[in-house]
């Protein structure tokens, strides 16, 4: 059976899965501009909006499944896949699913026992808490980058989403409060009646911003690795193309400061940017900040009902249906090569499964450090860390609180750096704050909320510490924060708390699997924007002298934070997108042409080189 833990990230019980809505079209809920959902702060709700009598959580995973280790289908030692994927972060399950829509067999091999990682979700007391970001890009219903939705769509999922009428709250030094309103042109003017000297450059750098996400969104989002596709797209759409290539290099923090001088404005902007990044402007890439700064107007940010773990749940439900497999509590410890071509992988427990193609949704100090057993580490893998290390960890606490403490419309996302613009980046520095149930109540009981904090926090600050000094340690902190929430945002929040749960860099190691606890990679100094980071395959891992002549694929791809264009989890789903795409060019579901491939891999490769 399987052990109950009482940490933070893991379900209470099989049978507390969230519960999510039948299947239904994405709908945007309408909101009422400057009020918000339901009339928080009196305790009386709105009529519960979210999950429904069935639990799709049940229908991908039975209990007994659960029990066994097995996803649907028994055990599958002895098939063969057309790809394997390790983990089922956001970025694997897009692969997957991608993938099976092409017809490809996918197995999927997750370690822990529901699907998401940290885009997954947990049960206490009533409440249901999001793992990780509750702030959704990519899940509206137009454009071409609203990924998520693709995502869903291609297995035939669709999901409703509330729409956040205020995408972030800032509270920042000098009592600088700045509302990012769903409305561009609301956000603008409220930033510009700050600064309103700076009317100008505000206007240009968004501006610029702007001209990124419309080139973007003008595409057909496929993978660049592949030549025939990024050829065709040259043809298609030449400016948008040259655009993307001439802001590729660059970063958001160069351009800002182009045009704006005033210094409080360019921290505002490092914030804006350490939300997509965790890192300040000058080494955010300015397509990603470009990305992310123009979605939440023009899609939005969007909520899922149910809670953001009901997307992999729904992905991985999609993914069965579509004939391919998922296998719980799978934990691949080795990927097996044979004439240095990744053919299938290991797990702790012995069995092997074998597949033309292996994808890690690991990170890739995971995969490169752990789960591939070669003497030295390939040369993109070398170059990919002289560029990039392990961003910090999270240390996060979960509430749930009396819905009377927060005052009536309360915003859902709130980011706060009160003092000292300096402390930006430090650890415990900046607080990331979401209340999901300000958005849809069902998630909490009734008459109660959710907080989920978060600030970064290093795994050396936790190394070695007894049980008692590691639970002191939680505490301190915890309540250090708590008192600065309640300064700033809302008094009495102490008092009011009716459940709390703290998970250090530890947990996150322990639960997600991942390096560290690391939230993902960020530059070590000052990057060419994206052009360093790797796209999915792997270089080859014989000689590179042989890379002209062939395919520099061994059959071993990556996908996830660690992979183009970087951390995010609407940035991941492009990487899963990428990777299915390239994939299936390899595997024969896909135009493909082996001769430009060569070249035109090589050619990236040089780019990284460069980077
Ligand atoms: N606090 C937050 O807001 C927060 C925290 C972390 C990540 N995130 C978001 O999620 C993104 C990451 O998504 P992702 O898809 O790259 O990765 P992920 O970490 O979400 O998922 C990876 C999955 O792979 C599984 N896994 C790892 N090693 C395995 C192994 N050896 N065998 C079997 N399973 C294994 C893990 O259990 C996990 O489910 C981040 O960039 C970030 O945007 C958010
Ligand atoms: C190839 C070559 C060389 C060239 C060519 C040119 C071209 C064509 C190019 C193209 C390109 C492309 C297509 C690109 C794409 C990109 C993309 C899609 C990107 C995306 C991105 C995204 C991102 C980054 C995202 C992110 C996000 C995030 C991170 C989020 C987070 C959140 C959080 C943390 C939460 C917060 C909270 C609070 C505050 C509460």
């Amino acid at each position: 059976m399987l052990r109950m833990e009482t940490l933070a990230l893991l379900p209470a019980s099989p049978g507390t899965l969230p519960q999510q809505k039948k299947p239904c079209p994405l709908v945007l809920r309408g909101f009422r501009a400057g009020s918000r959902w339901g009339s928080r702060g009196t305790g009386v709700r709105t009529p519960a909006r979210g999950p429904a009598a069935s639990p799709a959580a049940k229908a991908v995973l039975s209990a007994e499944e659960r029990a066994a280790g097995t996803g649907r289908g028994g055990r599958e030692e002895g098939e063969f896949y057309d790809a394997i994927v390790i983990g089922s972060g956001m970025g694997g399950l897009v692969t997957a699913t991608q993938l099976a829509a092409k017809g490809a067999r996918v197995l999927v091999l997750e370690k822990y026992v529901i699907p998401g990682g940290s885009s997954g979700f947990y049960e206490r007391d009533g409440f249901t808490f999001d793992v990780g970001s509750s702030v959704m890009f990519g899940f509206s219903d137009k454009g071409n980058l609203n990924l998520i939705t693709q995502a869903l769509a291609a297995v035939g999922c669709t999901m409703e989403v509330i729409p956040d009428p205020t995408t972030m709250c800032f509270h920042l030094p000098d009592n600088l409060t700045v509302r990012v309103h769903r409305e561009y042109d609301d956000f603008i003017s409220e930033l510009i009646s700050k600064f309103p000297h700076e009317k100008d450059g505000i206007l240009k750098f968004y501006g610029d911003c702007w001209k990124i996400f419309n080139a973007l969104n003008s595409l057909e989002l496929k993978s660049l690795e592949e030549p025939l596709y990024l050829f065709g797209q040259f043809f298609k759409k030449p400016l948008e193309c040259l655009t993307l290539a001439y802001y590729l290099p660059q970063n958001a923090g160069a351009i800002a400061r182009k045009y704006i001088k005033d210094p409080t404005l360019l921290s505002f902007i490092d914030a804006e940017c350490f939300i997509v990044s965790t890192v300040d402007a000058l080494r955010t890439p300015m397509i990603n900040a470009g990305m992310v700064l123009c979605d939440r107007h023009f899609g939005g940010v969007n909520y899922p009902v149910g809670g953001v773990g009901a997307i992999p749940i729904a992905l991985a439900k999609g993914l069965v249906d579509k004939g391919s497999k998922i296998l719980y509590k799978a934990n691949v410890t080795n990927i097996i090569l044979e004439n240095e071509k990744a053919i299938g992988v290991r797990l702790s427990d012995g069995r092997e499964f074998f597949s033309k193609t292996v994808i890690s949704n690991a990170t890739r100090w995971d995969t490169f450090g752990k789960l591939l057993k070669v003497n030295d580490l390939p040369k993109e893998e070398a170059n990919f860390q002289r560029i990039y290390v392990k961003a910090p960890s999270f240390f996060s606490i979960h509430m749930g609180v009396k819905a009377e403490v927060l005052p009536p419309d309360t915003d859902c996302h709130h980011f706060i750096l009160e003092d000292d613009w300096a402390r930006l980046e430090d650890p415990y520095g900046s607080i990331f704050l979401s209340i999901p149930t300000v958005l849809d109540p069902s998630l909490a009981p009734e008459g109660h909320h959710i907080l989920h904090i978060f600030t970064t926090s290093s795994i050396d600050d936790w190394k070695g510490l007894p049980q008692k000094e590691y639970e002191e340690k939680k505490q301190i902190i915890s309540d250090e924060i708590i008192r600065r929430l309640e300064n700033k945002l809302f008094p009495g929040l102490k008092s009011s708390i009716v459940f709390k749960e703290v998970g250090s860099p530890k947990t996150h190691r322990r639960f997600l699997a991942r390096d560290d606890g690391t939230y993902g990679p960020m530059p070590r100094h000052i990057p060419k924007g994206l052009l360093g980071m790797p796209f999915n395959t792997t270089v080859s891992l014989l000689s590179h002298l042989f890379m002209l002549f062939l395919q520099s694929i061994d059959g071993l791809y990556c996908v996830g934070d660690s992979c183009f264009p970087g951390q995010g989890v609407i940035a991941v789903a492009f990487s899963g997108v990428m990777c299915a795409h390239r994939v299936a060019a390899d595997i024969g579901l896909e135009k493909q042409s082996p001769i430009l491939d060569a070249a035109h891999l090589r050619l990236l490769s040089w780019f990284r080189s460069i980077a």
